[in-house]
């Protein structure tokens, strides 16, 4: 019994060691089992987190790609693109597309084209020149035969350093382009240093050629040739990798590593991009410890995907995991088996044959799993693919600035079938508005255009189009419409479809009638400038020789612009132009032409009136109008003008010879007194000349001793006494002999020269009426006239004050003649000065007066003592009835404000007479005694009846 017992126990224990063997070595099984089964899941889904990164990166690549292609399609679509457009265009495809850090456009100029370029540029952003990086520093690009320029690149901030940037000095970059111009596609260059963004990132940049439209591009010669440029996608590849990758939280797996390398192999000198370990080949670690068991390491997945036409290499690895982390059910396998064994073998046997099934299964599962996957992704990639050539040109169409539309191509309405959002912002009509309507409604209701008749061409003949249209908006406003046409072929290549694009133009028309506007125009007055004086002039006798017909060319100058100038300023004088330029236009014509050649000069061209008078009504208009009061900083001024007239054909054939001669005639008017025209003659010319050398002698006149003074003799009317005497100036010159002071007075102030002129003449007359006065010729009153920049002239107080201490001659025997303008041109400061000219002691005259624009409400408050009546009005005495009427109220007005009056330029007994009768009180002409010498004076007053004084 005991021996069957130990045989049983020993069985037992055998069969229970057999089955503690049986079952370990089955838990031994089924540990190997489970962990194979779980290592193989774990290698899968590695492999699909690893081809969902490598499918991120390739096609987030690829789609910030082809928006490079929308902005280059821009400009293959457009040829010109504004800074604004590029920037409208590239705004939103930056703001959807984060990882593009920048797009571009780069210009290539040829160096003959360099200073054109860099003006052109500067209109925009000042100071702009070509740049380039030379060692590091950022200066002007030096000498090259071509320079590629970024002209545009957005976002503008951080990148404003690129701006003007020469990139012909990267060489990686320079292989890229030439690559992309020759073959005309989009490249990737390698691997460089961005300069944006202050401080240095590796990136890459995608470049597309830019070429003419319409140059043929067919060969690379071709293409060469045609190119402008490129556009320009700039990648930072660390932002570029976490836009891709971090915004989708596929960047942080623990222990994954990503390497993506610029090339088709691992190649260490072009890895682009390593998110923290660098990529392990084998594992000393590995090496040393039982790897089957403690380590789950899973092959590396690599792949090579295109940029733009360039292969990259991208491999994603696992760190080795300890087999305790990532295996627990081979774990719990092992324990549970190793319980179960001491439990029962047919449990650890049907464990067994369980974890068999269980490795079935899982291997079908992940087989099938692996095959779903793959079609998975290809159908994905195939999706994606058409989805994105689709969204491209939706993109195209949406995102314009400019208007598309697409219309039917069946004549006569060719209907609406599509507007995008761009027509309905520019045009204000919504696509319900427009669509199955004829396009035609937007030339309103006139069809004179004759661009027009292009696209109705382009439409009949079925073919492109292009043409410049005036259209109308909703509203009615206007708008100028650069339109292009362009048929679109069906599947079966029959023409189904027309396709517009509008640029509204607008703002580049007005941009260019405003820069002709500025080129033609005088900015002060708004006037024709010299420029366009020439243009009209030259068509206008042009016209007249068609015609057979005169045309007058009238120079026009401001007799007292320099004094408004000299004493109220430079914005008076601009005041007064702009007033005057206004002025003579509505003094004119429509058709006559009114230009301001700088100064107080103004040209005009009259070219339609007859020689019937009406050309005369226009030079007088032109006078009066110049000569009506003008009110400048509360001061009011009178202003009168000459002008000179030259007549085509008789006085030249060309512009300029009209010109000079209007403006010989203009200086004949001036000597000729001033407010009034004078018609050109050829004698005019030698009076030109000697103008100029008169102009240059009087420079030493007063040095050489050449001036002396005449004298004439004023008579008391009523006793025949010599009263007084007007000092009158001569120039003995050597060649011309006596020259008149009509002939060199006008001259000597336009020069300066009047200043020590006029302080001469009041000394020499004050030094020689107080001679005569000490011998004994009467204690007579000397008159001396003054001009107007004498006047106005701060020393005259000083020359008037020394003349008398020097001479001794008391001052109310000294008499200052002024001109009524030289009064009424600033009224309150003429009174000013002759307020203190008259507490000096002096008398002061009107002289000329009548043949002003004397105020008669402003003479009263002048403290004039004399009026002189002008010969002009003594003359016409005994002529007219107007000339005496004129004379006899002069009288009378001058005694009502208890003046003195005296008639100058008496010839006959008649003229005084009629003074005499009218109560005249002095006179003064040849009736008496011409102007003489001192000497012949002397003489006169020895012998005639003189007042004591
Ligand atoms: N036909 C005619 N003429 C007569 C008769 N009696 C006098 N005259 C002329 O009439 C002018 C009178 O001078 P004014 O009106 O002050 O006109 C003067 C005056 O405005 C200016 N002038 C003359 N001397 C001076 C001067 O020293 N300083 C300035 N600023 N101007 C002067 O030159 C102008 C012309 O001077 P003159 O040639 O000397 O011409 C003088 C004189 O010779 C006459 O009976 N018949």
């Amino acid at each position: 019994m005991g021996n069957l017992l130990r045989r049983v126990r020993i069985s037992i224990s055998v069969s229970a060691i057999l089955a503690l063997l049986v079952g370990l070595a089955l838990t031994a099984l089924l540990f190997a089992s489970v962990r194979r089964v779980e290592t193989q899941a774990r290698t899968v889904r590695f492999q699909q987190d690893a081809m969902l990164r490598i499918n991120a990166v390739s096609g987030g690549l690829s789609d910030a790609i082809e928006q490079l292609m929308v902005v280059n399609q821009l400009f293959n679509t457009f040829g010109v693109v504004t800074r604004q457009q590029f920037h409208s265009f590239t705004a939103p495809l930056l703001a959807r597309y984060p990882e593009l850090h920048a797009l571009s456009f780069q210009r290539l100029v040829s160096h003959a084209g360099r200073p054109a370029y860099e003006a052109q540029q500067r209109r925009r952003i000042p100071g702009f020149t070509i740049t380039d990086f030379i060692g590091g520093q950022h200066g002007p690009a030096p000498r090259r035969a071509h320079y590629n320029v970024v002209e545009y690149i957005e976002p503008g901030a951080g990148n404003d350093t690129a701006l003007g940037l020469d990139t012909s000095a990267v060489t990686t970059y320079g292989d890229a382009r030439s690559r992309s111009r020759r073959n005309g596609r989009v490249t990737a260059t390698g691997l460089l240093s961005l300069v944006q963004q202050r401080g240095f990132h590796t990136g890459f940049l995608v470049l597309a050629p830019v070429y003419q439209r319409q140059a043929p591009q067919d060969t690379v010669r071709q293409r060469e040739r045609a190119v402008i440029g490129e556009t320009a996608a700039i990648f930072r590849v660390d932002h570029l990798i976490h836009t891709l990758l971090g915004s989708a939280r596929l960047l942080d797996q623990p222990g994954m590593s990503i390497n993506i390398y610029a090339s088709g192999s691992a190649q260490a000198a072009q890895l682009a991009f390593s998110n923290g370990k660098a990529p392990r080949r084998s594992s000393s670690v590995s090496a040393l410890l039982p790897v089957w068991l403690l380590y789950d390491h899973p092959a590396p997945v690599n792949a090579v995907f295109n940029v733009a036409g360039e292969p990259w290499f991208i491999e994603v690895t696992q760190e080795p995991r300890s087999f305790m982390d990532t295996h627990a059910g081979s774990w719990y396998a092992l324990l549970g088996g190793l319980l179960s064994s001491l439990l029962a073998a047919g449990y650890v046997y049907s464990l067994v044959s369980r974890h068999s099934a269980i490795e079935r299964v899982a291997g079908e599962r992940t087989a099938a799993l692996q095959f779903a996957n793959l079609r998975l992704t290809e159908d994905l990639a195939l999706r994606k693919r058409t989805e994105k050539a689709l969204r491209l040109r939706e993109k195209v169409i949406e995102v314009s600035a400019n208007a598309v539309i697409i219309c039917n191509a069946e004549g006569p309405d060719y209907a609406v079938e599509y507007v995008n959002p761009a027509f309905e912002s520019i045009t204000g009509y919504s696509a319900a508005e427009v669509i199955g309507k004829s396009l035609k409604f937007l030339q309103g209701a006139g069809h004179d255009q004759q661009n027009i008749d292009e696209i109705s061409a382009a439409l009949r003949e079925q073919r492109e189009g292009h043409a410049v249209l005036r259209n109308y908006r909703k509203d009615g406003s206007g708008y100028w419409n650069d339109l292009f046409i362009a048929p679109v072929r069906d599947d079966a290549g029959a023409i189904s479809h027309f396709v517009v694009a509008q640029y509204d133009i607008s703002a580049v028309m007005r941009f260019e009638a405003e820069l002709e506007y500025q080129a033609n125009h005088d900015a002060l007055t708004g006037l024709a400038n010299r420029h366009l004086l020439a243009e009209r002039l030259s068509s206008a006798i042009a016209q007249a020789h068609r015609a057979g017909t005169e045309l007058w060319v009238v120079f026009v100058d401001l007799d007292r612009f320099k004094f408004v100038n000299d004493t109220l300023g430079h914005e008076a004088g601009d005041a007064m132009l702009r007033v005057l330029g206004e002025r003579i236009k509505g003094a004119v014509g429509e058709a006559d032409t009114v230009s301001r050649m700088g100064g107080d000069e103004f040209v005009l061209v009259l070219p339609g009136y007859p020689g019937d008078g009406g050309g005369l009504r226009v030079l007088q208009r032109i006078m009066d109008a110049v000569a009506e009061p003008l009110r400048i900083q509360a001061h009011e001024f009178f202003v009168t003008c000459s002008l000179g007239v030259a007549v085509y054909p008789a006085d030249g054939g060309n512009a300029d010879t009209l010109t000079k001669h209007a403006d010989i005639a203009m200086y004949r008017a001036k000597e000729l007194g001033r407010n009034s025209y004078q018609f050109y003659c050829p004698e005019m010319n030698a009076r030109t000349l000697e103008r100029l050398q008169i102009e240059a002698d009087l420079r030493h006149a007063l040095e050489r001793n050449e001036l002396v003074l005449h004298y004439q003799p004023q008579i008391d009317v009523k006793s025949g006494a010599i009263v007084g005497m007007e000092a009158l100036l001569r120039w003995e010159h050597p060649v011309l002999g006596v020259v008149s002071p009509l002939r060199f007075i006008a001259l000597a102030e336009e020069m300066g020269l009047i200043i020590p002129i006029g302080a001469w003449v009041i000394r020499t007359a004050c030094l020689q009426n107080m001679a005569w006065q000490k011998a004994g010729l009467g204690r007579l009153r000397i008159a001396v006239n003054l001009s107007a920049r004498q006047f106005t002239g701060k020393d005259l107080l000083q020359s008037v004050g020394d003349a008398l201490e020097e001479s001794g001659l008391e001052a109310r025997y000294l008499e200052l003649e002024l001109t009524e303008s030289m009064v009424m041109g600033d009224v309150d400061n003429a009174i000013t000065i002759l307020r203190m000219l008259k507490q000096l002691g002096v008398h002061l005259a009107i002289d000329d007066f009548g043949t002003g624009y004397s105020s008669l409400s402003y003479l009263s408050r002048f403290p004039i003592d004399v009026l002189k009546i002008d010969q002009s009005f003594v003359r016409d005495i005994a002529l007219d009835a107007d000339g005496a009427a004129i004379v006899v109220s002069i009288i009378s007005l001058a005694h009502s404000l208890r003046q003195k009056v005296i008639a100058e330029g008496v010839e006959t007994a008649e003229q005084l007479a009629f003074l005499r009768a009218h109560g005249c009180d002095e006179v003064q002409g040849y009736f008496f005694s011409r102007p003489v010498g001192a000497l012949e004076f002397e003489h006169l007053l020895a012998h005639a009846p003189c007042t004591t004084g």
